[in-house]
């Protein structure tokens, strides 16, 4: 698995941001009034009293309503004008997507007629707007989680308003587990709020705090699962949506859902009103293959219908790159957005008026038992298939193209798998213990994960020397792994590279890693692809490549902007990632999250190392820090997994594919038509016992 981040501290606040001091304009005015039309026009305006009666008088609230009644941008500027973030307190809403808490905020900020960062803000992983006037805090749930760290009985709220909650996202599930704890805390007297040990939130003391409120939202109908969760907490339904979306379904299944979705992106092009189209695909490959073909289609058509600009959002591309989709197309030109779900919930697209909906989404399964996860691609759910509709539906009537026939629809389930249930656990548990929540496998979880997963991860974080053996946080490696927005097994990977001298080039790594493909490969050219790459090939694996070409490009780029200047690094490097084949919105992303990551470990004092050339010592700290998967040769050219006993196959875009290496570590397993391992180090065999010798204990 990649290092999925979890949510991290806060950097670059505008708490010294100048307030807007120009005169307003006609043109002003006749956009305040528009957004003010539009406010009054939502079907939430109508229950604007009754709701917040009904926060008023419950302290957990369920309200439940279509997609684009007004639920996220309007919710919490009523409650603003009620009176909730009276003396200093902040309404929080929490998204599971960070793309979705930085739109929405600068919605909702354009709403408000205020600047970004002052009473509206958003706070996301390594980047935060908010300032000491910020009043709605718009942010992703993970973030929360983070802050509770630091301030377990989130005093500087009022209300929190956890939204798209139905998608049961892992740190949604968790952060519910825990408002329900600091509720309670909040309820008590003063006096009786430090609960320590099993199952309590640590440091509870302090001034007397005002009950917290909490409102849970969705747009799927079953609201009985969080009222059940919350003792019977009261659900209101807000009725009707703002405008019809006409849905369309093929007559026969489709064989090839991507060639049909160009066939439908084609056909609402040169046959439909204008209007944007967006189409859901399941990841970074298929968006990218997509952009191409559309682009290669473009160049039969006559020249005044290729006005037709492709443009991607995937949760791996830099934020800034993101927000392009959301700027307005050039004159005369048709956007066709291609997303993976990251822009199923929440946002709204200015344009949109056609989706294409394949069906499908990429997840994640996790097997506790052999401890293998995976990404597969499996039917989306109903849930899923409304809210894809429903983006459609947001400006005017829109239409939805599902790519498959109406009897399918009825056969999908409900909503998805609690993520929680399919996911390692590790991360979730590191969290839970630096809360003080010690009792895991008692923990109130609104849907328990397996014993089973519980148990393999408390038995990770203890090999990886984040818990002792009796399942305490260990300090002080536990608590500096928990503090780090990485996987477990990579925050340890830093910190142990940090011992070994080579704490550079296991940035460069994790950094690296975060990104889905680095090197691009076209079918048509690949032997081409891989001969322009040799010079940075490392036969020692995948990480050395990797480190190669980042340092690679980051020594040309030295050079470059010496002598052209810093406006034309982009240009340059786009130049530089086509002539080598690598992928230059990765190798960006990877930079970003380079940069980030290092500036967590500085904070934590860390003195950022390189070990040079001797990159034998880097491989024994991979070898050090992977060791729970190796996996070893077999006399039929086979690998298997020393942990699982798997029998596995390096990965054809491996470097090592044709070396074939008594023994590697490695950091992905994935399930395709067979079990394949990628992004290796070739290590020696020894070096398992030599370093990992709790785990791998040699027969003497
Ligand atoms: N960034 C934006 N630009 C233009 N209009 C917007 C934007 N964000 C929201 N809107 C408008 O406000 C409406 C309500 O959006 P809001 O996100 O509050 O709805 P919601 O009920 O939370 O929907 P969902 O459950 O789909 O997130 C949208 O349908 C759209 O018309």
């Amino acid at each position: 698995m990649p290092p999925t981040m979890a949510q991290g501290e806060v950097k670059n606040t505008v708490e010294n941001r100048k307030p807007n001091l120009k005169p307003p304009t006609a043109s002003h005015y006749s956009v305040r009034q528009k957004i003010a039309e539009h406010r009054k026009s939502l079907p939430i305006a109508s229950v604007e009293k009754r709701l917040v009666e009904e926060v008023n008088k419950n302290d957990v609230l369920i309200i439940v309503g279509e997609t684009g009644s007004g639920k996220t941008t309007q919710l919490p500027q009523f409650l603003y004008s009620a009176g909730f973030c009276r003396e200093g307190k902040m309404i929080g809403i929490t998204q599971p997507r960070r793309i979705a808490a930085v739109t929405v905020a600068k919605r909702v900020a354009e709403e408000c007629d205020v600047e970004l960062g002052q009473r509206v803000g958003y706070s996301i992983r390594f980047d935060d707007s908010t300032s000491s006037s910020t009043r709605l805090k718009y942010m992703t749930d993970g973030l929360l989680l983070r802050e509770a760290l630091l301030d377990p009985q989130l005093s500087r709220y009022s209300v929190i308003i956890v939204d798209e909650a139905h998608e049961r996202a892992v740190h949604t599930d968790v952060l519910l587990a825990l408002l329900k704890k600091v509720q309670r805390a909040r309820a008590k007297p003063v006096s009786e709020r430090t609960v320590n040990g099993n199952g309590g939130l640590r440091g509870c003391q302090g001034r007397k705090l005002s009950p917290l409120k909490l409102i849970i939202m969705s747009a799927s109908l079953d609201a009985r699962v969080f009222s059940e969760y919350f003792g019977g907490a009261k659900a209101v339904h807000v009725q009707g949506r703002q405008f019809p979306v006409d849905i369309m379904y093929t007559v026969h299944p489709e064989s090839d859902y991507i060639d049909a979705a160009l066939v439908t992106i084609f056909q609402i092009h040169l046959e439909e009103n204008p209007g944007d189209i967006l189409v859901f695909l399941t990841g970074q490959d298929e968006i990218e293959s997509v952009d191409r073909l559309v682009r290669e289609r473009l160049q039969h058509l006559p020249e005044e219908s290729r006005k037709l600009l492709p443009l991607a959002i995937f949760a791996a591309l830099p934020s800034e790159q993101q927000m392009r989709a959301f700027a307005p197309a050039p004159a005369g030109f048709r956007k066709v957005i291609l997303a993976t779900n990251i822009a199923e919930t929440s946002i709204t697209i200015p344009g949109i008026r056609y989706v294409i909906d394949p069906g499908f989404v990429k997840t994640r399964h996790y097997e506790p038992s052999k401890g293998i996860e995976s990404l597969v691609v499996v039917p989306a759910s109903k849930a899923q298939t409304l809210q894809r509709s429903g983006r459609a539906g947001r400006e005017g009537p829109g239409k939805c193209f599902r790519l498959y026939p109406e009897r399918e629809f009825e056969k999908l389930e409900d909503s998805a798998k609690p993520e929680i249930k399919s996911v390692n656990l590790s991360n979730v548990i590191l969290q839970l213990k630096a809360l003080g929540i010690d009792d895991i496998v008692g923990f109130d979880f609104i849907d328990k994960p397996s014993r089973v997963a519980i148990i393999k991860a408390l038995a990770e974080l203890r090999l990886l020397g984040a818990l002792t053996d009796d399942c305490k946080l260990e300090d002080p490696t536990g608590y500096q792994m928990s503090r780090l927005p990485l996987e477990p097994v990579y925050s340890r990977a830093l910190i142990l590279a940090n011992t070994f001298n080579c704490l550079e080039e296991m940035l460069i790594t994790v950094a690296m890693l975060s990104v889905e493909s680095i090197f691009y490969d076209p079918r048509e050219k690949r032997d081409e692809a891989r001969a322009s790459r040799n010079h940075f090939t490392s036969v020692e694996g995948d990480h050395l490549t990797y480190v190669s070409v980042y340092r690679e490009s980051d020594e040309f780029l030295e050079k470059r902007r010496k002598e052209s200047g810093e406006n034309k690094v982009d240009k340059i490097m786009k130049k530089w990632c086509i002539d080598n084949f690598v992928n230059h919105r990765s190798l960006k992303h990877a930079r970003d999250t380079y940069r980030q990551i290092r500036g967590h470990v500085e904070q934590m004092g860390f003195n950022v190392s390189s070990c040079g050339n001797d990159m034998l010592e880097f491989r024994r700290c991979l070898s050090a820090s992977f060791f729970l998967k190796a996996a070893q040769r077999q006399l039929d050219g086979t690998y298997r997994a020393l942990e699982s006993g798997e029998i596995v196959h390096i990965h054809p875009t491996s470097v090592l594919f044709r070396g074939k290496p008594e023994c590697v570590i490695f950091n992905e397993l994935m399930q395709t038509s067979k079990k394949y391992i990628k992004n290796l180090t070739r290590i020696d065999p020894l070096w398992l016992a030599e370093l990992a010798p709790h785990h791998y204990k040699t027969d003497e």
